[in-house]
């Protein structure tokens, strides 16, 4: 049996599209009115963003972007100062205590710090939100011991918290807000006290109960792996607004707000190598060639436009670095070449490329044979050369 079969798609809810909205901002802003001698800060501006039901929909942001406090508009920990955020269509600023008590019980919650309560096993951490919310104790094994079957610690039932790795913690905690059968999972910086391999397996175990359970997941993070890792949709934001979102794939191909510029920085394949970025010059100087980045996204990620480029232009292309790896199931490639600095070529070149479908970014200059020329230059420096 499938480990998951256990969780049918909740009975009580009536079937709904996919596409449908879970959670909407609808031009939500959030200010920290002044306090004292702090000033007021605007938290969000004009936020817009839709969770669509079964999505994963990463929001990624600096520190102080905003992302705590979106992610706490949507369980009511805060109400807008101006906007709706609406879960399942109901506004939630606007729910009666009561009413907004059963809200958040639909809405799961992971933590970076794990929120475990020490005193309670494995189990009783599980099944704590199910005894607050008053189910039996036939009603809450039933619920629990699948879940802990679920996320893996069969042999770990009965440990306390300090008796768990991080990933360990993180899946109890992951099992906890699943107790209650939430409509949507909110995540925040879950994996980022967790190792790259500890964080990988968390992301699995997050997209096979996205997958097999329909989950919807909102999380929040400032890692650029974890939404490559995860996410199908993303939001960038910056100083409390969304400066860019969409697909993960378009966003990590072609992204256009330097804030995302910035995140990718360190992504694979755009980081120019080091004796790239040392040598690159914004202009063309003696004896050097143009340098360019040529993107291979989707279906002409394997596409052999070097050799064509080489035969078409009868022109030598060195190439200074490259990756091709695979962002959401589609392959993604990204090759630095230099090319000869001649009249019109450059231009011929990304033409030529862009009419296969190709982005082409023009970095700038570099002189490859600058190492070879300076060596004998140090050596006159020195009084030592054997150069005439
Ligand atoms: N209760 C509060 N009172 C006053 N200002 C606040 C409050 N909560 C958050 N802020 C401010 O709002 C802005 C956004 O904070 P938020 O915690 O949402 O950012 P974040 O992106 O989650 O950052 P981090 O990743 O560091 O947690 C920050 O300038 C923060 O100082």
């Amino acid at each position: 049996m499938n480990a998951l079969s256990f969780h049918p798609p909740d009975a009580a809810q009536p079937p709904q599209a996919a596409d449908e909205a879970v959670v909407r901002f609808e031009g939500v802003a959030k200010t920290f009115a002044a306090r004292g001698r702090q000033t007021a800060v605007a938290a969000l501006e004009d936020i817009d963003l839709t969770v669509r039901r079964g999505a994963i929909l990463g929001v990624i942001g600096r520190s102080g972007a905003g992302k705590s406090t979106l992610i706490r508009l949507v369980n009511g920990l805060e109400k807008p100062t101006a906007g709706r955020v609406l879960v399942d269509g109901t506004d939630v600023a606007r729910l009666p205590e009561k009413d907004l008590r059963q809200l958040r019980r639909s809405i799961g919650m992971i933590f970076q710090h794990f929120n475990l309560l020490s005193s309670r096993t494995v189990y009783d951490n599980i099944a704590l939100p199910l005894e607050i919310a008053g189910a039996s104790r036939e009603d809450i094994r039933q619920r629990v011991d699948p879940l802990i079957e679920l996320v893996g610690l069969a042999d770990k039932r009965s440990r306390y918290p300090a008796e768990l790795s991080g990933g360990q913690k993180q899946r109890v905690g992951i099992a906890r807000a699943l107790a209650t059968r939430p409509k949507v999972l909110l995540s925040d910086e879950a994996t980022s006290a967790l190792d790259p391999e500890t964080t990988r397996s968390i992301l699995d175990l997050l997209a096979t109960i996205n997958a097999e359970l329909k989950l919807t997941i909102l999380l929040i993070t400032h890692e650029m792996a974890v939404i490559r890792g995860i996410a199908r949709d993303v939001a960038v934001i910056d100083n409390g607004r969304i400066v860019e979102k969409g697909d993960v794939f378009d966003l990590f191909t072609r992204p256009r707000h330097p804030t995302t510029r910035t995140f990718l920085a360190a992504e694979s394949g755009r980081a120019l190598p080091a004796y790239v970025a040392e040598r690159l010059t914004e202009r063309a100087g003696p004896g050097s060639q143009a340098v360019l980045r040529i993107i291979f996204r989707g279906s002409h990620a394997t596409d052999p436009v070097l050799s064509q480029i080489t035969r078409t232009f009868a022109i030598d292309v060195n190439i200074l670095g490259g990756t091709v790896d695979a962002i959401a199931g589609r392959p993604f490639g990204t090759l630095i070449v230099a090319v000869p600095d001649e009249a019109d070529l450059l231009k011929r070149v990304t033409a030529f490329l862009t009419a296969r479908g190709l982005d082409v970014e023009a970095l700038g200059f570099i002189a490859l044979e600058a190492d070879r020329a300076s060596a004998p230059a140090a050596q006159n420096e020195g009084g030592h050369s054997h150069v005439a």
